[in-house]
């Protein structure tokens, strides 16, 4: 069992974040707390600032003023767009990529290894396309491969770009629904989404419009 000490356990913590690109501002001073154990959603119109603030919180953009600190490991998982689709690689290449965070890179994979990925493709049921090339997925099950990459690397945060955004009901459920666990098993889940029922599903709502959070 879980201990409530560590379902309340403060994972990522920014204060006063500001993002400038060329001068003009992205974000304006942003705080957010995110706790191991639940699911928070950035939510908030096209320019609002969502995949700066989830760039923040993964450490890949400094912010041009404002803290940041952030406590265990990081999983992030991109949108199947943002993925080529020409890379030459199998379901199971890209899933094993997640263990890097346990092993190192390159690093052969060992017994724990292997089984993260076999877990991994297991709950997100692509064990059958292990051996497929990723280019002949469809996106719905290119964006299982990537999350089941992000939870092969048993981070203590998963960070996900809109994880559900143009799939079928039962596709987007098996997402969702696997966010739930990672919650359930102590993991602090944040990401981006106009899903409505990620956001209604969420245990908290971080909304922004042109670059600061509103409706608090
Ligand atoms: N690399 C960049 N260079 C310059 N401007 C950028 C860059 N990335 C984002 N911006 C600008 O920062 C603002 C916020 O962008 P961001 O991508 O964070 O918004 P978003 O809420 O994620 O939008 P969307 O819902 O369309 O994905 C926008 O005005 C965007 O044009």
């Amino acid at each position: 069992m879980t201990s409530i000490t560590t379902h309340s356990r403060q994972r990522a913590h920014l204060r006063g974040v500001h993002v400038d690109f060329d001068g003009r501002s992205a974000l304006g001073g942003v705080d957010l707390d995110v706790h191991a154990g639940s699911t928070t959603v950035i939510a908030g119109p096209n320019g609002a600032g969502k995949s700066t603030l989830l760039e923040v919180l993964a450490g890949t953009r400094d912010p041009t003023s404002g803290t940041r600190s952030v406590d265990g490991a990081i999983a992030f998982v991109p949108q199947r767009t943002a993925i080529s689709d020409r890379l030459p690689v199998t379901v199971r290449d890209v899933v094993t990529v997640g263990t890097w965070g346990r092993t190192g890179r390159w690093h052969p994979l060992g017994a724990d290894g292997r089984a993260a990925v076999a877990e991994a493709m297991a709950r997100l049921g692509i064990t059958a396309l292990a051996t497929h090339p990723l280019a002949s997925l469809s996106g719905g099950q290119r964006q299982r491969a990537l999350l089941a990459q992000g939870i092969a690397r048993g981070a203590d945060l998963l960070l996900l770009d809109e994880p559900t955004t143009g799939l079928d009901s039962d596709s987007a459920e098996r997402i969702r629904s696997i966010m739930r666990s990672e919650a359930e098993r102590g993991v602090a889940v944040v990401c981006v989404s106009h899903d409505p029922v990620v956001i209604r599903e969420a245990d908290h709502v971080v909304r922004l419009a042109d670059g600061v959070r509103i409706g608090e």
